[in-house]
């Protein structure tokens, strides 16, 4: 036996790190830089408009008020994209869109609520400071600036922002690609007839959905029986395909644990109990290089296992660090029993009410009873040396992805 933090740790020395690619910007989404993004322009480039209005000189306006306002001769419009006035001189205004070029000579913009809104002379009824509604070059970025480093992992603002300095390609580890398999005679496809014994599989769409919540691109293969040949083959046939392989079922003590029997020895595939609840029957290694985690059949364990030792090690293969769900010390609402050196996973509910987290054990806290797990948003972490814990102990609780 040895305890999860072991197991992790060899899976986070065993687990490689993705190579580089080069990739267009929607399809670097989800992937962690491998290069500084740069600006080679400052941003925003120029002296530009913040408000739809009029740019003038502000000493023009100094005295303007709604009693007595001033008038200027509009001398053009200015949108964004369009400098058709490049400059301006004292006593003259000219139009300007939000985004428009500041024209040389003007000091600031007044918006069009404070003027009459005039086209060929304005009437401007109240006074600004030079730099009103002004946003300087150079303000959100400086020219030379790293606006992404090394290590981000490139969501939605993290894209825009190297799409705003002009890259078209960016340099990163991409999301890992994880081919998901189960096992087991007994499994058929959702959407077909049952005969008795026969059970519908839910793993392998779970553990493809959760790979895809922990930053991979999941691939759910036809689910195999238990012939050891078609399996090591389906195995096989997945590695040109797969950054990682999982699969559920076939690892504990049966006759037919066929994942067991046709990996073992086979890379450095190695099977073990891990002193945890769900999730004890283990297996990792690297089969031509590529890790395979083979998850526990029951449903929670897998749903367990995966959280526990394959999300973080998909984040390692980014070069992310594999930190794990985000977990947050809330108070137990009942009593929880949990067996001496075993860290026990309860699925529970994580709510937050005047000012504090709290969470409930869900009923129903058996490896096969998914109703319960899908219910839940979250996991209560009970350490190896927690037996009884009363209602209103603060305990680590993991959120989980939603
Ligand atoms: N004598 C022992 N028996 C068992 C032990 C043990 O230590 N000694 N460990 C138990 C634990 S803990 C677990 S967890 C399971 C793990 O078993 P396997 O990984 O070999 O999984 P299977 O036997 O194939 O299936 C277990 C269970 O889960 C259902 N299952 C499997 N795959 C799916 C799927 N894709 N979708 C839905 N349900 C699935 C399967 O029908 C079984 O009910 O072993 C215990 N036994
Ligand atoms: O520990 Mo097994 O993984 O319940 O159910």
């Amino acid at each position: 036996m040895r305890t999860v933090d072991e197991h992790l740790a060899e899976i986070l020395d065993g687990v490689p790190l993705l190579a580089p690619l080069e990739l267009a910007l929607l399809e670097a989404e989800g992937g962690v830089l491998a290069e500084d993004v740069t600006a080679p322009v400052p941003l925003p480039p120029f002296d530009n408009s913040a408000m739809d209005g009029y740019a003038v000189v502000a000493a023009d306006i100094a005295a303007a008020s709604e009693a007595e306002p001033a008038v200027l001769p509009v001398i053009g419009d200015i949108v964004a994209g369009d400098p058709a006035v490049s400059a301006i001189r004292p006593g003259l205004t000219a139009r300007i869109m939000t985004g428009a070029p500041l024209p040389a000579g003007a000091d600031a913009v007044i918006p069009v609520e404070w003027t009459d809104g005039g086209d060929a002379t304005v009437r401007v009824s109240r006074a600004a400071p030079p730099g009103n509604y002004i946003r300087r070059a150079g303000e959100d970025v400086l020219a030379g600036q790293t606006v992404a480093a090394t290590g981000t992992r490139l969501g939605a603002a993290q894209l825009g922002m190297v799409a705003a300095v002009g890259r078209a390609r960016v340099l990163v580890r991409p999301k890992p690609r994880v081919v998901v398999l189960s096992t087991g005679t007994e499994l058929r496809e959702p959407g077909t007839p049952l005969a008795p014994g026969e059970i519908w599989d839910s793993n392998s769409f779970m553990l493809t959905a959760a790979a895809a919540e922990a930053g991979g691109v999941g691939y759910r293969q036809a689910t195999v029986g238990d012939e050891p040949g078609t399996v090591l083959r389906t195995l096989e046939d997945q590695l040109g395909r797969a950054d990682a392989i999982v699969t559920s079922g076939g690892v504990s003590m049966g006759t037919r644990d066929v994942v067991k029997e046709v990996l073992t020895g086979h890379g450095t595939v190695a099977f073990h109990k891990v002193r945890m609840r769900p999730g004890k029957p283990q297996g990792f290694g690297l089969l031509q290089g590529t890790p395979v985690f083979t998850l526990p059949g029951n449903p929670v364990s897998a749903y367990v296992s995966f959280q526990v030792f394959v999300r973080p090690a998909l984040r390692a293969m980014q070069g992310l660090p594999p930190e794990p769900l985000p977990t947050v010390s809330a108070v137990l609402a009942e009593d929880v029993k949990s067996p001496a050196g075993i860290r026990h996973y309860l699925r529970g509910r994580l709510s937050f009410a005047r000012g504090h987290y709290g969470v409930a054990p869900a009923e129903g806290q058996g490896s096969h009873q998914l109703a319960a797990l899908s219910a839940a948003n979250a996991l209560i972490v009970l350490p190896e040396d927690a037996e009884a814990l009363p209602a209103g102990t603060h305990v680590d609780v993991m959120r989980l992805p939603s």
